[in-house]
C-alpha cells in the first residue's frame, strides 16, 4: 500500500527541543563573559548565546532623550519586551528559525537589521532578567545566577560602557545610583532564589564552569543517542515496505543503462565519468521538473501559428547538500540556468555516524517558491535526506513542493524519507543496496 498521511512516521531533528540555559545576575557581574567561556570550552557549532539586550523595547522621542541624559530606567523589567522574547524562545524550542533584533547601546535603539538563530542544540540566554519571567523559566533547562560584589560590577561596567557603549564616566555613575543599584536589589537579586547554581566570581569559577559543561555535554550526548535510535527505528519499521508512489524512478531505457554502465565501471576515465554523470544529472533534473506545477499557456510561433503549451507557475529553486550535491550543478544549470541555489553542509560524525548540520544558506523567501529541488547524488542511510527536508520544512517550505533528486538510493533510505515526509517526491536513477558507501563525489571531483 502506498504511504499516506495517516502512516506518517515521527522524526525529530537534533535541534528539536533545544536545551536553554538562563544566566542572570547584576550588570557587570560577568554573565556575558561566562557565557562566552562556556561556548569556547564546548567548542561545538551548535551552542548559541542569546542576549536579552536584544529585547529592550523601542523608545519614543521623549524616552530616547531621557536615555541620552542617563535618566531612563533600563533596569526595570518594564524596559524589556518579554512577549517577543518568549515568542522567539518558543520558536527555537520548537526547532523553528527565529529572527532576533540587534540592539545598539550607543543609540539606545534596535538596528534595522536582525540576526537569525536556527538549529542550535544549546542556547544560552543571558541578561539581568534571564530568570525573571515565569514563561521564560518554564522553558529553561538550567538556571544560573552569576554573582560579583557591587563595587566590582560598577567598576567593570564603567570601563566597559565607556570603551564599548559610547558612555561617559559621569553618566555611568548617575545611571548606576538612580536605577541599576536600586533595581538590582528590587528585581535582579531575588532571581537567586530560582537559580539551580549560583556562580560567584563568574568566569574565574572553574568548578562551576566544569559543572555546566558536564551538564551540557551529557544533554548533547543523550540527544545524539536519541536521534540515532530514532533513525534506526525508522529503518527497522520500513524495511519490508514497498516503495512509496512518490518515488519516481527514471525509465530504465537502453540509453540510460548504457550511461549507467559507463558511470559505474571502475575503469572509466575521469573525463568520461564527468561527461556521462552530467548528462545523467540533466535527465534527473528534467525528470524532477516534469513533476512540478505547470499552467497551460499559448504562444505564437515564428510562422504565426499557435502552440498550446505549458509554463512553470512560479519559481523553482534548488538546495545542494554539500559537498556531494555539487555534482548536480552542471545538470541543474543546463535545465534551469537562473535557478537560485542554496547550500546545506551535512556531515556524518565520524565517531557516531550521526548526520550533523554544519552550515546552511538558503535562497531568500524560499517558502514562497513553487518548487524546491534538493540535490544529493546518494541516499545511503537517509539521515542526511531527512535532515535536509526538515530544514526546508522549518523554513516554511511545504512538503508537496519539495522534490529530492538523487542518483543512487537504498530502499531503506527511500522508505525512511517517504514515511516521515509522505508528500515529498523523490526522483532517483537506481535503487541500490542499503547503506552503500558514498563514492560518486569522489569519482566526480577526483578526491
Ligand atoms: N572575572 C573577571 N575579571 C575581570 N574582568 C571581568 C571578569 N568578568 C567580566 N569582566 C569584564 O567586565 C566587563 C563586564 O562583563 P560582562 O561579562 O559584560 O558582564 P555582564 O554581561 O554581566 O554585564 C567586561 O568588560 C568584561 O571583560
Ligand atoms: N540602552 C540601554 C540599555 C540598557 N542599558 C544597561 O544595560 C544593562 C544590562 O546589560 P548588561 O550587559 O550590563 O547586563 C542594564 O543594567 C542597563 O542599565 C543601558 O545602559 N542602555
Amino acid at each position: 500500500m502506498a504511504n499516506t498521511l495517516s502512516t506518517r512516521a515521527h522524526y525529530s531533528p537534533p535541534w528539536a527541543d533545544v536545551s536553554i540555559i538562563g544566566i542572570a545576575g547584576s550588570s557587570g557581574s560577568g554573565k556575558s563573559t561566562l557565557s562566552h567561556a562556556i561556548v569556547s570550552k564546548l567548542n561545538l557549532p551548535w551552542v548559541v548565546i542569546l542576549s536579552m539586550d536584544s529585547f529592550y523595547k523601542t523608545l519614543d522621542a521623549e524616552g530616547s532623550k531621557r536615555a541620552f541624559n542617563n535618566e531612563y530606567d533600563f533596569d526595570s523589567p518594564d524596559a524589556i519586551d518579554f512577549d517577543v522574547l518568549v515568542d522567539r524562545l518558543r520558536d527555537l524550542k520548537a526547532g523553528r528559525r527565529a529572527e532576533i533584533p540587534i540592539y545598539s547601546f550607543a543609540k539606545h535603539a534596535r538596528e534595522i537589521e536582525t540576526t537569525s538563530i536556527y538549529s542550535p542544540h544549546v542556547l544560552i540566554l543571558e541578561g539581568i532578567f534571564a530568570l525573571y519571567d515565569p514563561r521564560v523559566l518554564q522553558l529553561l533547562d538550567m538556571k544560573i545566577f552569576c554573582e560579583a560584589d557591587a563595587d566590582t560590577c560598577l567598576s567593570r561596567r564603567i570601563l566597559r560602557d565607556v570603551e564599548e557603549r559610547g558612555r561617559d564616566i559621569e553618566g555611568c555613575i548617575k545611571q548606576w545610583f538612580a536605577f541599576v543599584k536600586p533595581n538590582f536589589e528590587r528585581y535582579v537579586e531575588p532571581q537567586r532564589k530560582v537559580a539551580d547554581i549560583i556562580v560567584p566570581r563568574g568566569v574565574e569559577n572553574r568548578v562551576a564552569i566544569t559543572m555546566v559543561i558536564q551538564y551540557i555535554e551529557r544533554k548533547l550526548f543523550e540527544k545524539s543517542k536519541a536521534h540515532r535510535a530514532e533513525l534506526k527505528k525508522l529503518g527497522q519499521s520500513s524495511e519490508d515496505d514497498p516503495l512509496s508512489e512518490k518515488v519516481l524512478l527514471l525509465e530504465q531505457t537502453s540509453q540510460l543503462r548504457g550511461m549507467n554502465t559507463i558511470i559505474q565501471d571502475i575503469d572509466t576515465s575521469a573525463e568520461d565519468f564527468i561527461f556521462y554523470f552530467d548528462r545523467l544529472a540533466t535527465l534527473l533534473v528534467e525528470h524532477a521538473m516534469n513533476n512540478i506545477y505547470f499552467r497551460e499557456t499559448t504562444v505564437v510561433t515564428p510562422v504565426g501559428s499557435k502552440y498550446h503549451g505549458l509554463a512553470a507557475i512560479g519559481e523553482t529553486s534548488a538546495v545542494v547538500i554539500l559537498r556531494a550535491g555539487s555534482v548536480f550543478e552542471c545538470g541543474l544549470k543546463r535545465v534551469l540556468p537562473d535557478c537560485r541555489t542554496g547550500r546545506l553542509l551535512i556531515q556524518s560524525n565520524l565517531r557516531t555516524g550521526e548526520p550533523e548540520l554544519h552550515y546552511l544558506k538558503l535562497p531568500e523567501n524560499i517558502n514562497t517558491h513553487d518548487s524546491v529541488l534538493i540535490l544529493d547524488p546518494q541516499m545511503s542511510s537517509g539521515g542526511a535526506a531527512l535532515m535536509a527536508v526538515q530544514v526546508l520544512r522549518d523554513h516554511g517550505v511545504e512538503e508537496e513542493r519539495i522534490v529530492f533528486v538523487t542518483y543512487f538510493a537504498g530502499k531503506l533510505a527511500l522508505n525512511r524519507l517517504t514515511k516521515v515526509f509522505p508528500s515529498v517526491k523523490v526522483v532517483v536513477c537506481s535503487v541500490v543496496a542499503d547503506f552503500e558507501e558514498r563514492w560518486i563525489e569522489k569519482r566526480y571531483f577526483g578526491c
